[in-house]
């Protein structure tokens, strides 16, 4: 599986997306599309960049009761995309259902990835109001733990924890992390982060990048930077 730099489109609506992706003529990024495009466009905007090619992570974080989940993951199989998600807080039996509900007939499922803890939640966050005393860094390996134990392919966590999770469960279990800014930029409501080069030396497997990339003056150039950084050699 190889490293590669996943660009976060949150956009309000399609137009704008697809204008954005435009900018992109000599190679198709690997994009997301999260609940904000997905909720304005539905399955058509997901159909739309697929048809141009490009590979998709499609971020709804499933949570709910395993046979809800089980038959919205069936809904989201009939979809082509390469990656879809989950919060790993739904237990291990919805995981499981989750896997289920994605497994098309044919035996072949898009990428299932559990979100472990939010890079938006910090210690004293997840403390004082989830009530969760334990270390963050053990929440979020105990959860992939969960995760791998349902047999899914890896988790959403920050780069913090890549090298912790690959020692826990083995190199080959993805880590797809998200809060990656460049030096000296604005966390804003990201809290756990790194750049795209530290997050290549802790090990990510794929970085996920929104705002420094959709919200620079040149997203283009700035693509090109998260690559270098983390991608090439
Ligand atoms: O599952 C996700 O993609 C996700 C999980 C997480 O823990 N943190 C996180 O930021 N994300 C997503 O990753 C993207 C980060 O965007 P920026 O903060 O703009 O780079 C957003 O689309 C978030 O919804």
């Amino acid at each position: 599986m190889g490293k590669d730099v996943i660009i976060a489109l949150d956009f309000k609506n399609g137009k704008e997306a697809l204008e954005f992706l435009d900018r992109f003529t000599d190679k198709k990024p690997y994009v997301k599309v999260g609940m904000e495009l997905y909720y304005a466009e539905g399955p058509a905007i997901v159909r739309e960049i697929k048809k141009r090619g490009h590979q998709m992570f499609l971020d709804l974080k499933l949570h709910d009761i395993p046979n809800t989940v089980e038959k919205a993951m069936a809904v989201l199989s009939r979809l082509d995309v390469d990656m879809v998600n989950l919060h790993a807080a739904g237990t291990i039996e919805m995981m499981k259902a989750a896997l289920r509900g994605l497994t098309r007939e044919d035996g072949t499922r898009p990428l299932l990835i559990a979100v472990t803890q939010l890079t938006s939640t910090s210690q004293e966050r997840m403390t004082e109001e989830l009530l969760i005393e334990e270390d963050l860094d053990k929440v979020v390996i105990r959860y992939a733990e969960n995760a791998d134990m349902a047999g899914l392919d890896g988790v959403v966590c920050s780069p913090l924890e890549a090298g912790k999770i690959h020692d826990t469960c083995g190199r080959d279990f993805l880590t797809i992390t998200p809060g990656v800014r460049f030096d000296n930029a604005s966390k804003g409501d990201q809290v756990r982060v790194t750049t795209p080069a530290k997050a290549k030396e802790l090990g990510s497997d794929y970085i996920v990048v929104g705002r420094p990339i959709t919200q620079a003056d040149d997203p283009v150039a700035a693509y090109n930077c998260c690559v270098e950084d983390f991608v090439e050699v």
